[in-house]
């Protein structure tokens, strides 16, 4: 079973009223980053490849705190803390006005016991715009068994 937005909220912070929505609670782009360097997938570990920020377009006096992203394909950081509770697993799915322009965020399982700041692929494929903080996708909760709880690398990332 799904469960309510009403329940993600209590796992999700910050958060503003217009996140909340009755399936789950929308994430807010932080930081989008370009791969600069090939990442390795082994049999026994895996490296991810160097990566840049993309520059904030204040400096050009575009709109202030816009990304403005050519087609191509880039790591979305969401500015959410999100922590997956015992008993869960998330999905992640995108906003459907970015996927309406052409865009779209790809995710992976989000496992019981993360916690953390977690990154998408978003693929531009028509060029657009997004601000800083603007609402780009949805986690959801579904309730899974499971025996142990999340302890992988990426376990309390991007956490200052
Ligand atoms: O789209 C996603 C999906 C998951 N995660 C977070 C939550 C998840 O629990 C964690 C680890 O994901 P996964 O288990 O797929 O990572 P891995 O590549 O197997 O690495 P490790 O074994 O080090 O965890 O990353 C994201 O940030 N984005």
């Amino acid at each position: 079973m799904f469960r309510s937005g009403a329940f993600v909220v209590d796992h999700v912070s910050p958060i503003e009223e217009n996140q909340l929505q009755p399936n789950g609670v929308d994430l807010t782009l932080d930081v989008v980053f370009e791969q600069l360097e090939p990442g390795r997938i082994g049999r026994d570990g895996k490296e991810i490849g160097d990566r840049v920020a993309r520059p904030l377009e204040e400096l050009e006096q575009k709109d202030p705190d816009t990304y403005y992203l050519p087609k191509g394909a880039y790591i979305a950081r969401y500015s959410e803390r999100i922590e997956i509770p015992e008993g869960h697993v998330g999905f992640v799915y995108p906003r459907s006005s970015l996927m309406r322009n052409s865009c779209m965020l790809n995710t992976a399982v989000w496992d019981a016991g993360y916690e953390g700041r977690g990154e998408g692929l978003l693929q531009v494929h028509h060029d657009i715009q997004i601000e800083r903080g603007a609402r780009i996708a949805q986690l959801v909760f579904a309730e899974a068994n499971h025996e142990d709880v999340y302890d992988g690398s990426y376990q309390g990332e991007n956490l200052e």
